[in-house]
C-alpha cells in the first residue's frame, strides 16, 4: 500500500537516502537486481553504468515513477513510499532531465511560477517568485534574468532555470540525468561550481553521466551497476578512468585510438552555400560551405541550436533548403528525397533518435531492416526472408551489444542509449560511402562509445566520407581529419582536427574567432 511522505509543511530536511536492495522486473529482463544506494547531505554521487544498466529504472523508483517489486527507500532512516512525483516533490526530490521542461514563449519567472500555487491570494504574485528565485539565484551563483524570454537564452542558461525551478520547490536532493550532455567545456566548468555550490550547502546530488572525466572532476564518491546488480561503491580518491570503465565493463577498455594518418580520395559531399530555415521560418543555416572527401572525418563543432540539426535534416533530405546546392558523388541532390539519398550511397544518424530514427512500437527486427526490407538479402521477389534478417540482425545486436532480452522486443522497451546503438549499426551495416553522424555517442556507454568509434574510423578507412556533428569535443578531436566550427549558423573556421585543443575550439563554439584568439 503506497502511503504520502510527509506534507510540504512539515518536511524534514533530506539528511541521508539510502535504496536498499531494489529489485525491478521488466518482462524478460531483470531490470535492477537488490540494487543498494546512499547518499548524504553535502554530498555529490555519480551514478555509473553502461547503457541498459537498469541506471534511470532505478531513479525512476525513487522518483515515484515506478514500483519496486521489491526493496526499501529510505529517507533519514525513515521507509517512505512514493506514489506519483508530486509525493517525491513534496518529500524534497528533485529530478533534472535531459530535456528541459520549459515553455519557450514564456519568462524565466514564469517557468518558475508554473504549477506553483499561492497560499493566500488566488492569483500568484509574479513580483514575489521573482523576489525568491532571485535569493535563489544569489546563494548559488545562478546568474539568470527572471524576465528574459526561454527562448532567448542558450542551453546552459535554460539549464539553470530548471535548476531553480527545483530548488524553488524546495529540493534537497537533485537528480541529474547527463546534465553535461548539451555544454560547451565554458558551460561545463560554471555548471559544476553550481554543483559544489549545491553540495556546500548540504544538499544531496545524484549525478548520471558516461563521461569518466566529469564523474572524476565533480563527484565524491562513485556507484556503479552492471547488468542490474550494484557492482560498485567507491570514494572518489586516486581512482582512474580505466578503473571506472573496467568496473562497468567488466573489461579494460581502451580510452586512445591509433589513427592512421588519412587517404583522401574524391569529394563525395559538396554543400555550397547551404541556407535552411528552422521550424518558425527563420534562417538557421546561413550559407554554409563545405566539402568532405572520401576517406575523412570532417567534424562539425558547436553548442546546440547553431544550425547543426537543421543542416543535418537538409544532407538527410528531411528540411528543405531556402538556397544552394548539396552535392553527392558529383550529382546535385539537393531536393532528393531521404530514399534517394539512402540509395545514392548516403546513411544518416539522426540527434533526435526517438523521433527520426526510429519506430517505437516496431521491434527490433522490423527496425533494422526499415528503409532495406525490399533487398537482398532481407526479400526477394516481394517476400521477405525471416531466417536471414534473424541472423542479420541478432550479428548487429552482437557488434553494438545492444542490450535486449529477444529481437522481438518493441524498441520503445530498450533503454535510450541501446535504442541509438541499434540506429548505428543500422546505419553502419548499409556500408555507406557518406555519413552524417549526429551526435553518435550521445547517451551512449563507455565500451559501445569505443566501439563506434572503431567503427567510424574503419569506414574512414575503406572510404567513407563522414561528416561528424558532435558537441563532445573530446569525440570530436580524437575523430577528425579537421574540425569547422559552426556558430550561429555559419562556419567560423576550420582547423586541423588532431592539433586542435579543447580551449581553441571552446572559444570558437563560443563565437571567438581564431585570429582573435592571439
Ligand atoms: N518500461 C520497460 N519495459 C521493459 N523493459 C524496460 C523498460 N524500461 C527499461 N527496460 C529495460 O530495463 C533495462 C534497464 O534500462 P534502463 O533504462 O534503466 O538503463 P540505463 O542504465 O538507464 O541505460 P541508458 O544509459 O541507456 O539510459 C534495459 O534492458 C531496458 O531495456
Amino acid at each position: 500500500m503506497s502511503k504520502k511522505y510527509y506534507p510540504a509543511a512539515v518536511k524534514q530536511p533530506i539528511k541521508q537516502l539510502q535504496m536498499i536492495d531494489i529489485t525491478k522486473q521488466f518482462p524478460g529482463v531483470l531490470a535492477n537486481d537488490h540494487v543498494n544506494l546512499e547518499v548524504r547531505a553535502g554530498e555529490i554521487l555519480a551514478l555509473l553504468g553502461e547503457n541498459g544498466a537498469g541506471k534511470s529504472t532505478l531513479m525512476k523508483q525513487l522518483y515515484g515513477l515506478y514500483q519496486p517489486d521489491s526493496g526499501r527507500i529510505l529517507i533519514n532512516g525513515k521507509e517512505c513510499h512514493f506514489s506519483s512525483p508530486t509525493d517525491v516533490i513534496h518529500a524534497g526530490i528533485g529530478m533534472i532531465h535531459q530535456h528541459f521542461m520549459l515553455v519557450s514563449n514564456l519568462t524565466v519567472r514564469e517557468n518558475v511560477a508554473l504549477g506553483l500555487k499561492s497560499s493566500r491570494q488566488p492569483f500568484l504574485d509574479l513580483n514575489i517568485v521573482e523576489k525568491k528565485m532571485m535569493e535563489i539565484c544569489d546563494t548559488y551563483n545562478l546568474k539568470l534574468n527572471p524576465r528574459a524570454y526561454i527562448w532567448q537564452l542558450s542551453v546552459g542558461e535554460q539549464q539553470r532555470v530548471e535548476i531553480v525551478k527545483t530548488l524553488y520547490r524546495g529540493a534537497d536532493l537533485l537528480i541529474l540525468d547527463e546534465p553535461t550532455a548539451v555544454l560547451t567545456p565554458q558551460e561545463v566548468d560554471e555548471f559544476f561550481q553550481i554543483l559544489r555550490k549545491m553540495a556546500q550547502e548540504k544538499h544531496l546530488i545524484i549525478f548520471i553521466s558516461h563521461k569518466l572525466h566529469e564523474v572524476l572532476a565533480i563527484s565524491d564518491r562513485v556507484t556503479i551497476l552492471r547488468d542490474g546488480r550494484s557492482v560498485g561503491q567507491r570514494e572518489n580518491k586516486n581512482l582512474t578512468k580505466a578503473e571506472l570503465a573496467q568496473m562497468m565493463v567488466g573489461r579494460p577498455v581502451v580510452l586512445q585510438y591509433e589513427r592512421a594518418a588519412p587517404s583522401v580520395g574524391d569529394v563525395k559531399l559538396k554543400i555550397e552555400d547551404v541556407w535552411v530555415r528552422n521550424d518558425w521560418g527563420e534562417d538557421q543555416v546561413k550559407g554554409v560551405s563545405l566539402e568532405i572527401r572520401s576517406g575523412e572525418i570532417l567534424g562539425l563543432a558547436g553548442v546546440s541550436g547553431n544550425g547543426q540539426r537543421e543542416l543535418a535534416e537538409a544532407l538527410a533530405g528531411l528540411r528543405k533548403c531556402s538556397k544552394g546546392r548539396i552535392i553527392i558523388d558529383s550529382i546535385e541532390m539537393t531536393k532528393a528525397s531521404p530514399y534517394e539519398r539512402i540509395l545514392a550511397g548516403q546513411s544518416y544518424i539522426p540527434e533526435e533518435r526517438n523521433k527520426e530514427g526510429i519506430i517505437r512500437e516496431f521491434d527490433i527486427m522490423e527496425n533494422f531492416i526499415l528503409e532495406d526490407h525490399d533487398k537482398i538479402p532481407y526479400s526477394k521477389h516481394w517476400i521477405l526472408n525471416f531466417s536471414n534478417i534473424a541472423a542479420a540482425t541478432q550479428k548487429a545486436v552482437d557488434d553494438f551489444s545492444v542490450k535486449t532480452p529477444t529481437l522481438s522486443t518493441k524498441v520503445k522497451n530498450l533503454s535510450g542509449g541501446n535504442v541509438q546503438k541499434l540506429i548505428l549499426a543500422r546505419e553502419l551495416n548499409r556500408n555507406p560511402k557518406i555519413l552524417i553522424a549526429a551526435q553518435p555517442t550521445r547517451g551512449v556507454d563507455i565500451g559501445a562509445t569505443e566501439y563506434i568509434h572503431r567503427r567510424l574510423l574503419k569506414q574512414r578507412s575503406e572510404g567513407t566520407a563522414t561528416l561528424l556533428i558532435s558537441e563532445d569535443l573530446d569525440e570530436i578531436r580524437a575523430l577528425s581529419d579537421r574540425i569547422a566550427v559552426i556558430f550561429e549558423g555559419r562556419i567560423i573556421g576550420i582547423v586541423d582536427g588532431p592539433t586542435a585543443t579543447a580551449e581553441k575550439l571552446g572559444l570558437m563554439m563560443a563565437g571567438v574567432q581564431e585570429e582573435e584568439q592571439k
